[in-house]
C-alpha cells in the first residue's frame, strides 16, 4: 500500500472543487493504487456546507480516500500537503473582466501563501485557478519564499483545452489529432492563442485552415469563451474548469505525450522576449515531475504583437498588487 497523498483544495465547497473532488477520489489523477488525504479549506460562512460535501465524499465508500481534513485555517488545511489547488475566489458575473476581482481576491492569495509557506511540504505543487488566476499564482509565490518558485503555476489549460476543441471542430478531426496548441500570457481575454506551430493529423494547421477563420473566429472565440459560457450558463464553467485542473496536474506530475506540450503559467524566465519574474502562460514540456518552456519556436510579427499585448497586461496587474509583493 503507498503512502498517502495530501492534497489541499481551497474554495472546496464551491462549483469547481464540486468537479473536481469526486474525481480525486476515484483516481483521475494519481491513479487507482494512491491512496488520498483530502485537506479541504473554506471561509467559515461555508463550513457548513462543506461538512455537507464532506458527508457525500465519504457516502462514496471511495477505496482510496483515507482521511478527510476539514478546516477554516490555511495552516491547519495546508499542513504536510503535496499538492495544492488554490480554487477558492470570487468568480466573475456577467459584464465583468477578470481583472475586476483583482481587488476582492488579491490578499486571499497573500494569505495562503504565507501558510503554504510555513504549513506544506517542502516540495508541494501549487495550481491557482481563482482569478485573475496569473497575478493571483505571483502573490501566492512573492508570499512563500522558502518553496521553490517553480512549483507555483497558474491555469491556462482550461483555454488550451478550448482551443484544441475548436481546432479538432472546424477541422472535423479527433481532438487527439490535434497537437502543439500554444496559450501565451496571461487567461484573460488578451491571452493570445497561437496555431503556428499546431498540427493536424501531423501537418501544419495553418495549411489547414483559413487564415480569416483563425484570425476572425477563432482567436476571440477561445479569448471569449468564459465570458460567454457564463452568459449562456448563468454561471462561470465548473465541470470543465475541473477538469483542466486535472489535465495541468497530471501534465505536470506524469509528462506530456511525446510528440506533443502542454500550456501552463509558470514565473517568466525571460524567454520570448518576456519580462522575467511575470506569471506568463508558455509552452511547455514535463518530465519527471519538471517543466521546461519549450524554445526556438519562431515568433513572426504578428505573434510578437500580441505576445506584447498580453505581457502589458500583466505588467499593469503586477503594479496593482505590488503592496502584495515580497
Ligand atoms: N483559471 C481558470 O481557467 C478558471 C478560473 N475560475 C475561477 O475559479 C474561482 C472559483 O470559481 P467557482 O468554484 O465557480 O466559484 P464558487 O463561488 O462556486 O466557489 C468559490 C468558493 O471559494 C470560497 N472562498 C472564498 N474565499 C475563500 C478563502 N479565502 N479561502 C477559502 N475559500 C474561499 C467561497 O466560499 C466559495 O465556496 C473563481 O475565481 C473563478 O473565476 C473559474 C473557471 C476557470
Ligand atoms: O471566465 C471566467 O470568469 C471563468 C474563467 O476563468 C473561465 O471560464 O475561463
Amino acid at each position: 500500500m503507498k503512502t498517502p497523498a495530501h492534497i489541499a483544495v481551497t474554495g472546496a465547497a464551491g462549483q469547481i472543487s464540486y468537479a473536481l473532488l469526486f474525481r480525486l477520489i476515484a483516481g483521475d489523477l494519481l491513479g487507482d493504487d494512491q491512496p488520498i488525504v483530502l485537506h479541504l479549506l473554506e471561509i467559515p460562512e461555508a463550513i457548513a456546507g462543506l461538512d455537507g460535501v464532506k458527508m457525500e465524499l465519504i457516502d462514496c465508500a471511495a477505496p482510496l480516500l483515507h482521511d478527510v481534513v476539514v478546516s477554516d485555517d490555511p495552516y491547519v488545511a495546508f499542513e504536510n500537503a503535496d499538492l495544492a489547488f488554490l480554487i477558492g475566489a470570487k468568480p466573475r458575473g456577467p459584464g465583468m473582466e477578470r481583472r475586476d476581482l483583482l481587488r476582492v481576491n488579491a490578499d486571499i492569495f497573500a494569505v495562503q501563501g504565507r501558510a503554504l509557506n510555513a504549513s506544506a511540504k517542502r516540495t508541494v505543487k501549487t495550481l491557482v485557478v481563482g482569478n485573475p488566476a496569473n497575478t493571483n499564482a505571483l502573490i501566492a509565490q512573492h508570499n512563500a519564499p522558502e518553496l521553490p518558485p517553480e512549483n507555483f503555476s497558474a491555469m491556462t489549460r482550461l483555454d488550451y483545452n478550448r482551443a484544441k476543441s475548436q481546432v479538432a471542430m472546424h477541422c472535423r478531426c479527433p481532438v487527439s489529432e490535434i497537437k502543439r496548441v500554444i496559450i501565451w500570457g496571461n487567461h484573460s481575454t488578451t491571452q493570445y492563442p497561437d496555431l503556428h506551430h499546431a498540427l493536424v493529423r501531423g501537418k501544419p494547421a495553418l495549411d489547414k485552415l483559413e487564415w480569416d477563420w483563425y484570425e476572425k473566429d477563432f482567436i476571440p472565440t477561445v479569448q471569449n469563451r468564459g465570458a460567454v459560457v457564463i452568459q449562456t450558463r448563468g454561471k462561470s464553467s465548473a465541470a470543465s474548469a475541473a477538469n483542466a485542473a486535472l489535465d495541468h496536474m497530471r501534465d505536470w506530475l506524469f509528462g506530456t505525450p511525446a510528440g506533443d506540450w502542454t500550456s501552463m503559467t509558470i514565473l517568466s524566465d525571460g524567454s520570448y522576449g518576456v519580462t522575467p519574474g511575470l506569471m506568463f502562460s508558455y509552452p511547455v514540456k514535463t518530465e519527471n515531475a519538471r517543466y521546461q518552456i519549450v524554445q526556438n519556436l519562431e515568433i513572426n510579427e504578428f505573434s510578437r504583437n500580441r505576445l506584447q499585448i498580453t505581457e502589458a497586461e500583466l505588467l499593469a496587474e503586477r503594479e496593482a498588487v505590488r503592496h502584495l509583493l515580497r
